[in-house]
């Protein structure tokens, strides 16, 4: 499954149509057929009465194809159109006429107070007013209608997307439909991710109508694969029932610093729980009292430090000749001296992967242009505000391209990116990039990212490829924290209780 722009989805539709030889209208029958069979595997509809509100393009259309379907399955079913008959074309002037010729009635809702009662004595509301063609702000009748609508409070589907809603940005110019479910056809549009999507969104749900997959390849298109749970279990590593803590491997965590002892604890114990051999924990001297007996399963070790933050030679002092991979970053803070570790770090013989976090980030940016003569793999994981540290911008640019910035911030140093936030992105050096769809706000808060760098780096020395620990560790995570707060609520879950119950999610998995 891909994260499609607009033009992507057109191309796909358009070789369906022009080579495969699917014509439009067929398309659209389809279409509305397949939705109509998924509203009701989802169980979405009710036998109270449905209304369908169309627009004039093919998403119209398409309403119009549901709408005659359902009529025909036994439901009660009210057409709404939100333009005048005469703005209809192709396909849904088409679809239009058939159902005239049917003896289905549509109802105009071209004036306010009407529709209210119209549209107030439905249970189900489905959007069909616009979908990829949307553009700019809201015209017409739209421009009350679907503010109306949200102000119903009914539970409302949005066919293929939420009406207002930009399928490239994920913009919102005045309002949106604030659906509880999108139907979304062939492949999720890009903008589905972005912004402030998700509050409109609701819950997201594919539809396919023969247009394949297949085709992203076909036509060489370079998209956002969306990680699924399949994926997930595929990247899992490999677990030999006579494995022993040399086959999974030894991974170091280099942290901590007078401030932040939390950090580089969350991280490490993170790693124990998903599967690694061993793992070391490099902190500065100073903290060794208040770690120690913490997490007896880590191997924890002194470097010696200057003003609360360790340095470069207190680090180097460790054998890191069997360490497969190192985090480096969670609470090491921001000093100088930091810079020498970073660049030791780089060039250092012995772990093949480095994983910088947090402050790491600000130390390994004057450092990056040499990542690629070093030959080793290094992974960035930074939020949105360590993100416009990277690339010199504003958090608020990031945000609105973020699939871009990761893409040329892995391909400009030769890294790979995990971009966090509510939707994270994975970007490799050769251009591919990763979406995980899912994201809980029950992780908002201080520790999540660590808990997040610890679960990588447990991968990664367990030898799983870059980008699937990646997005392997970014969505268990996500998944672990949406289960444990639909239990304890959004606001109860902590960093911790993650930890502790990414096991019961692994073992779903393994099964
Ligand atoms: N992908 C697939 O394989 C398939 C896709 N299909 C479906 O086609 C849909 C895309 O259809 P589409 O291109 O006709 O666009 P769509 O959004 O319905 O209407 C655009 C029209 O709305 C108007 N308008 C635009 N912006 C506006 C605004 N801000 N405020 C007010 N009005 C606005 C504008 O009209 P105008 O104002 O120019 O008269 C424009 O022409 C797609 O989402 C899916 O549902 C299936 O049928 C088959 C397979
Ligand atoms: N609302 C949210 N939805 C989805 N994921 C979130 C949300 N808030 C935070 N996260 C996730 O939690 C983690 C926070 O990381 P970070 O900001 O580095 O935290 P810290 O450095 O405090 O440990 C990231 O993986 C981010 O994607
Ligand atoms: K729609």
């Amino acid at each position: 499954m891909y994260a499609l722009t607009t033009a992507q989805m057109q191309a796909l539709e358009r070789y369906t149509i022009e080579t495969i030889g699917i014509d439009g209208g067929t398309l659209m029958e389809i279409a509305g057929n397949a939705v109509v069979m998924a509203l009701r595997e989802h169980e979405l509809l009710t036998h109270e009465r449905i209304a369908i509100v169309c627009g004039t393009g093919n998403n119209g259309g398409d309403g119009f194809v549901i709408a005659r379907r359902l009529i025909d399955l036994g439901y009660d079913v009210r057409i709404g159109l939100a333009v005048e008959e005469q703005q209809l074309r192709g396909d849904a002037k088409t679809q239009y006429h058939i159902l005239k010729r049917r003896g289905i009635p549509v109802t105009l809702l071209i004036e306010e107070v009407q529709t209210t009662a119209w549209l107030a004595s439905c249970a189900v509301l489905i959007d069909c007013l616009l979908g990829t063609g949307a553009s700019g702000a809201l015209r017409g009748h739209m421009t009350w209608l679907i503010p109306l609508i949200n102000a119903l409070e009914k539970m409302v589907v949005a066919i293929d997307l939420p009406s207002g809603l930009h399928a490239n940005s994920g913009e919102v110019v005045d309002a949106a439909i604030e659906a509880d479910y999108t139907l979304t056809l062939a492949q999720p549009k890009i903008g589905c991710y972005l912004q402030q999507a998700s509050h409109y969104i609701g819950e997201l749900i594919v539809v396919d109508i023969s247009v394949p997959e297949t085709l992203v390849d076909t036509l060489h298109m370079t998209a956002p694969t969306i990680v699924t749970p399949a994926l997930v279990k595929a990247a899992l590593p490999a677990r030999p029932l006579d494995g022993h803590k040399g086959t999974f491997g030894h991974g170091a965590v280099i942290g901590g610093s007078q401030h932040y002892v939390g950090a580089p604890l969350y991280s490490a114990k993170a790693v124990f729980h998903s599967g690694i051999g061993l793992i070391s924990l490099i902190v500065p001297e100073g903290l060794m009292p208040s770690m120690m007996l913490q997490a007896p399963e880590v191997l924890l070790k002194s470097a010696a430090s200057e003003d609360g933050y360790m340095t470069k030679e207190g680090v180097a002092l460790h054998d890191f000749t069997k360490i497969r991979a190192v985090a480096f970053g969670p609470g090491l803070g921001r000093a100088a001296q930091l810079q020498e570790v970073a660049a030791w770090l780089l060039a250092l013989e012995g772990p093949e992967t480095i994983i910088v976090d947090a402050d790491g980030l600000y130390m390994m940016k004057p450092l990056l242009q040499h990542v690629r003569a070093t030959g080793k793999c290094v992974i960035l994981t930074p939020h949105p505000g360590e993100m416009a540290m990277l690339c010199d911008t504003t958090i608020a640019e990031i945000e609105q391209h973020r699939f871009s910035y990761a893409r040329d911030l892995a391909q400009k140093f030769g890294v790979y990116v995990l971009l966090k936030g509510h939707r994270s992105i994975v970007a490799t050096p050769d251009g591919a990039q990763w979406l995980i769809p899912i994201g809980s706000s029950a992780l908002g808060k201080g520790g999540s990212g660590d808990v997040l760098t610890g679960l990588i780096l447990s991968f990664v020395t367990q030898r799983v490829p870059a980008e699937q620990a990646l997005y392997t560790a970014a969505y268990l995570q996500a998944e672990t924290a949406e289960k444990l707060a639909a239990q304890h609520s959004h606001y109860s879950v902590t960093p911790e209780m993650v930890v502790t119950h990414l096991g019961q999610l692994i073992a779903c998995f393994v099964k």
